[in-house]
């Protein structure tokens, strides 16, 4: 299983956001970082197809998610960074099974993945609760264990600890280190990729490093830097002074 991305370059209202990006990731677990608004969540959402780029074409095994987006979406899942906007049904249990209403498989057989899924995730004793009563980290675990339930090949995460605790971001991240599906994770947090197997940094629509782990972060560290440098004040300058 492998998706590809073949010159990908994407624009909203003219302005570029993602500039000729060529790729293939393959990895079990690769990590995207950058500064905010470096095209980090539009290069995800190409990935299945919610966001179709204006040129070049992003590839599933051939697939082209231009063409054929509903089989796409089946195999490469997607978790936001606020459980909110994916979470849809009155109470937990629901709202896991919504994912399944078109899987062709029985009202037993979708009670028995949705009960395997919640107990897995921690959710079994919330069953029945209504999903705005949980925590914000049992949220964004139901939102995980939504999309998980459907056997997605591909789980495409986009900062989804942000609004979350160390705890709780330990508890999710715990989770998809331990996933046997490959998983693209968009995250500010530099620590959590230690044990990636490839992390790829973002600047102005481009990958400008792609690599290991911590030599990525020394990448984006070092991007910062020079960035907060150039946009800070020069020392001495009476004008700069308070
Ligand atoms: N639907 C949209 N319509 C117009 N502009 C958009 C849209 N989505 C994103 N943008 C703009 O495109 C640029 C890239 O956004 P994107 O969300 O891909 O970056 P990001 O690296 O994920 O940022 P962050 O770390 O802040 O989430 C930003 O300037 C953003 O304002």
């Amino acid at each position: 299983m492998t998706l590809r991305l073949e010159g990908v370059g994407h624009a909203y209202a003219g302005r570029p956001v993602l500039r000729d990006i060529t790729l293939e990731l393959a990895e079990h677990r690769i990590g995207i970082i950058g500064a905010n608004g470096s095209g980090k969540s539009t290069l995800a959402r190409t990935l299945n197809g919610l966001v179709v780029p204006d040129s070049g074409r992003v590839l599933l095994d051939g697939l082209d998610t231009r063409r054929h987006a509903r089989e796409i979406r089946r195999r490469v899942g997607f978790v936001f960074s606020d459980p909110a906007a994916q979470i849809v049904m009155p109470t937990v249990a629901e709202d896991v099974a919504i994912g399944l209403r078109r899987s062709g498989l029985s009202g037993a057989e979708i009670d028995a993945r949705v009960a395997a899924v919640l107990e897995r995730h921690g959710l079994a004793g919330h069953r029945d609760h209504p999903a705005h009563l949980l925590s914000g980290g049992q949220r964004q675990m139901l939102a995980l264990a939504s999309v998980l339930v459907t056997e997605p090949e591909v789980l495409v995460c986009d900062e989804p600890t942000t609004l979350l605790d160390l705890r709780n971001t330990a508890v999710i991240e715990d989770t998809l280190r331990a996933l046997p599906q490959q998983v693209v994770l968009l995250t500010h947090h530099l620590d959590s990729l230690a044990d990636f197997d490839r992390v790829l940094v973002m600047d102005e629509g481009r990958v400008v490093f792609d690599g290991a782990p911590a030599d990525a972060a020394a990448h984006y560290t070092a991007l910062m830097r020079a960035g907060a440098a150039a946009a800070a004040p020069e020392e001495g300058r009476p004008e700069a002074r308070p």
